[in-house]
């Protein structure tokens, strides 16, 4: 099936994600066309399973099966032209002869340009006539317990966070602060318990700073920036810097290894807002890298933190390898085509199969874990699975936290806390907990060639003109089409859940939840109709008008 069918006749956000897909295809194939690189995937499959269980080794040979007829017919499509220059390193093939001959070329490419034409002045670094910048994307979380309530406020008016149907957008501030000010004492008993606050933004600045220096080693003097969604450094901040800074070229790179619309996809639109609205942005030249769990850096590191502890055990053959990701609602994955539940299962495979070629061969599992709200989450739930493993005679358990690149508060509580009583409690005897990779030096040195690699990219767009401005600029071009893939069916609910049970179960929580949920939404309608109520007692509604 050619792509341009693909894009006419796929009618779900699910098919939407394959157009996606397609279109960084067809873009990277380009590219190659151009003489850039040999590199690119195709799919010829029009099953979302199919697209996202490809395995890398295999998308060299798939492009090659694939006919140029093709890519023609993409080539007059106008509405996708400014797609042909994008780029999506997570195609690169990371184990293929072809990528590590290309990043070879990239490395020696750069390198080439960067030792003939640096200019190194006191603050100014220079890459030919261009100053280099990278955006590290995070979360961000409170660093005091004061700031607790503000930071969850932040994170539920995020429209990527909780999804209210169109209708009630406008209520999506007053919920922030009802759910904020509800989940602050359990927040901050959490917080509390790992010192007072977050270790986020601390840890996120000293990665940032170990980047600087690795790319400063593989001559590329960029300077490295820190942007977080809910909490400081907040991303705006980190984009008034480097406009103070005159960055030229700026390399975009979330630091969650797997997409999900509820982060790198969330950080990403507001980006997208604050592109759009800044004459100095509009003109920046810049790239994305959406997600990079498949980057062979990234597995081996992870796959070196794993047999690491596995030592620690008595007997490690005997442990059974428990990969904990955050979760998210179950509707994003089923609903509005988030791509993250398919790739933590690719990510996790190929951690097993980099752990299998040093003859590792232990069980594993993958559970989600942190979920919030009432409504359902992606399944299997960590804690049940742990009760589950236990009930099972399984004795020794290795926790991995998959999505998180570094400590915070759901690796330090949660799992170091909550999971561990949970798993002894359960009859597990023998508990060890990967740590989340940081710093490692094999992590760091991976995201540094993930970046250099994607320079040729930056700007391959030209975004100057009117016509690209007009279409989205991260990345180049393409987000837009991404969020197009689930704004589809932003309006819609998740799925109401199935099973009943009589008695405090989590169907009973789930049905309280709704409930209260529908109840607040009345209520709260009421109060903006009538203009009288709890909250402008409170003095809190007359904060959002
Ligand atoms: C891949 C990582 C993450 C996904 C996916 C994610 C989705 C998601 N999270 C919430 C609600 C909360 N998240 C909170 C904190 C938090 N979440 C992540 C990562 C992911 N979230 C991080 C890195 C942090 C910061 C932790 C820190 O150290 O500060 C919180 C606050 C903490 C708490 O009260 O538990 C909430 C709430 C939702 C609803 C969601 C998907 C829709
Ligand atoms: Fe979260």
């Amino acid at each position: 099936m050619g792509i341009e069918v693909l894009a006419i006749h796929l009618p779900s956000p699910a098919t939407q994600w394959e157009r996606l897909s397609s279109s960084y295809q067809a873009s990277t194939r380009d590219i190659t066309e151009m003489g850039c690189a040999e590199v690119g995937s195709f799919t010829c499959s029009t099953s979302l399973q199919a697209r996202f269980s490809l395995r890398p080794a295999c998308t060299v040979r798939m492009l090659n099966d694939c006919s140029a007829i093709h890519m023609e017919s993409w080539k007059i499509s106008s509405k996708f032209k400014s797609l042909f220059t994008n780029f999506n390193p997570r195609l690169i093939c990371p184990s293929s002869k072809t990528h590590k001959q290309m990043i070879k070329r990239y490395s020696s490419a750069s390198e080439a340009l960067i030792t003939s034409e640096v200019k190194e002045t006191p603050n100014n670094l220079l890459v030919g006539n261009e100053k280099v910048g990278v955006l590290l994307l995070n979360l961000g979380g409170p660093e005091t317990l004061e700031d607790v309530q503000p930071f969850l406020f932040n994170l539920f008016a995020d429209p990527d966070i909780i999804r209210l149907p169109k209708l009630f957008r406008f209520l999506q501030k007053p919920l922030a602060q009802f759910v904020s000010v509800l989940r602050t004492p359990k927040s901050k008993e959490g917080y509390a318990s790992i010192g007072g606050g977050s270790p986020l933004r601390q840890i996120t600045e000293a990665q940032a700073e170990q980047l600087r220096k690795s790319l400063h080693n593989k001559n590329v003097p960029a300077e490295v920036y820190v942007g977080m969604r809910y909490w400081h450094p907040f991303t705006e901040e980190a984009i008034e810097q480097i406009k103070i800074d005159g960055i030229t070229k700026l390399v975009v790179l979330p630091l969650y290894p797997q997409f999900s619309i509820s982060t790198s996809g969330s950080s990403l639109r507001l980006l997208e807002s604050i592109f759009r609205e800044d004459e100095y942005l509009v003109n920046m030249q810049h790239t994305v890298i959406p997600s990079w769990y498949q980057r062979e850096g990234y597995i081996k590191a992870m796959a070196n933190l794993i047999e690491q502890e596995l030592k620690k055990f008595e007997n490690p053959r005997k442990v059974m390898i428990f990969f904990s990701a955050h979760g998210v609602p179950l509707a994003y994955v089923e609903e509005a085509g988030d791509p993250y539940k398919a790739e933590m299962e690719e990510c996790v495979d190929l951690i097993m199969e980099e752990l299998e070629k040093r003859q590792i061969i232990n069980a594993y599992t993958l559970a989600y874990q942190s979920r919030v709200g009432p409504v359902e989450w992606l399944r299997p739930y960590t804690d049940e699975t742990i009760v589950e493993l236990g009930q099972k005679g399984v004795k020794s358990l290795l926790a991995v936290p998959i999505s998180f690149v570094s400590e915070h508060i759901e690796t330090l509580e949660e799992i170091d806390v909550e999971y561990k009583e949970l798993a002894l409690s359960s009859g597990i005897k023998n508990w060890g907990r990967v740590p989340a990779l940081g710093c490692e030096p094999t992590f760091i040195a991976d995201i540094a060639d993930a970046v250099i690699e994607s320079l040729p990219y930056v700007g391959a767009m030209a975004v100057s003109n009117l016509e690209a401005r007009q279409q989205s600029l991260v990345p180049l071009g393409s987000v837009e089409e991404l969020l197009a893939a689930y704004d589809s069916k932003r309006e819609e609910l998740p799925p109401p859940v199935r099973v009943w049970k009589w008695g405090w179960t989590r169907s009973a929580e789930t049905w309280n939840g709704r409930a209260a949920m529908i109840a607040v939404l009345v209520l709260l309608c009421l109060e903006v109709t009538t203009g009288e109520g709890f909250l402008h007692q409170w003095l809190i509604l007359p904060l959002f008008h």
